[in-house]
């Protein structure tokens, strides 16, 4: 069925892919291949699910892929000097350290570990206060918050003056780079995390909302503003009787209501974040020239 309300990520990464796949092709006449590495610590279910569908897109764009899963034990050292081979391999455009890592390692020492050229994922210092200070040119945004962009603009606009937005989630994968890409695009935005009180009727101003609080179908039909833009970025897997689904942090059917659009769980935001991980990658091999 074709419903204009529901916003289809899954067809908008189609359309990114095909630019990717397009422009490899231009930089292989350069002797350019993009180069991926993927590094994961430990077997989360999840997380291989995630890896092996980022290996399988950056094959079909046509890019080097490589995945390294280390041991669920490895320690600090060990990864931290896999980061630092993958910084000099100049085979390797763009490495993303598949998040959460065990316990025990320090995450945010290994992510900024990756050279800020590489950093396809967005979350280096250099890049995250590129973000802030609203540089433009060379910085790599965050994938997510990229994409959640991306949908937005494609319904209303790149210029949202005038318009209220909330972020639910700070994170800084998620919340905290979004609110930077609303502000940069002139909105007016909350953001509202754990410790926000009265969160309903902040939401209820709202002629934008994006959710990234990966908490099941959080965010309640009456909280919305009738004709905001919904953007649903969580993925929770939950059990339904027997069976196990893949749910959204907005409660679907009650928003879906309300809202003049919203985004899907599955075939929203997540495709958007595999997509942008590749235009990241390429960006990052023409920036790279080598
Ligand atoms: N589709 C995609 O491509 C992606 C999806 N995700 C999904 O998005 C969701 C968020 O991810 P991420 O940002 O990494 O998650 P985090 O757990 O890092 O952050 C969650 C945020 O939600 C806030 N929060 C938690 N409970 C509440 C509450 N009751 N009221 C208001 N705010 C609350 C937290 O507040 P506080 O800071 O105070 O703790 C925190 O800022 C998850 O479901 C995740 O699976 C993530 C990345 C990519
Ligand atoms: N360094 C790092 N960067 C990330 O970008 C990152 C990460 N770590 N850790 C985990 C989260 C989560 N994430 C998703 C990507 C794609 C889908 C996706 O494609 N989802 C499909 C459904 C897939 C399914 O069925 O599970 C969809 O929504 O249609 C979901 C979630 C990226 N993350």
């Amino acid at each position: 069925m074709n419903d204009d309300k529901i916003i289809s990520g899954k067809l908008a990464a189609s359309v990114l892919i095909e630019d990717v796949k397009r422009e490899t092709a231009a930089l292989a006449a350069r002797g350019i291949k993009p180069g991926l590495a993927v590094v994961m610590v430990g077997d989360d279910p999840a997380s291989t699910v995630y890896v092996t569908s980022k290996g399988r897109m950056a094959d079909d764009c046509g890019f080097l892929s490589r995945t390294y899963a280390l041991d669920a034990k490895s320690n600090q050292a060990e990864v931290i000097e896999l980061v630092k081979t993958l910084n000099d391999d100049d085979e390797i455009h763009g490495i993303l350290i598949q998040l959460p890592l065990p316990a025990g390692l320090d995450a945010e020492r290994v992510i900024q570990t990756v050279t800020p050229s590489k950093d396809v994922d967005g979350f280096s210092e250099i890049n995250a206060g590129r973000l802030a200070i609203g540089s433009t040119g060379s910085t790599i945004v965050p994938c997510t918050p990229a994409g959640c962009a991306l949908l937005i603009q494609q319904r209303l606009g790149a210029d949202l003056s005038g318009k209220r937005a909330i972020v639910i989630g700070r994170s800084n994968i998620v919340g905290k780079p979004m609110a930077q890409l609303l502000l940069a695009a002139n909105a007016t935005v909350t953001i509202a995390h754990s410790r926000t009180a009265d969160l309903p009727s902040l939401v209820r101003d709202a002629d934008i909302v994006v959710a990234a609080v990966g908490r099941p179908e959080f965010v309640k039909g009456d909280w919305i503003k009738p004709g905001a833009l919904i953007i649903d970025v969580g993925i929770n897997r939950v059990s339904r009787g027997e069976k196990k689904a893949l749910v959204g942090d907005v409660a679907y059917d009650e928003c879906y209501a309300k809202a003049s659009a919203i985004t899907p769980v599955p075939g929203g935001v997540g495709p958007m974040t595999i997509a942008m991980l590749m235009k990241n990658t390429l960006e990052a091999a023409r920036r790279i020239g080598r």
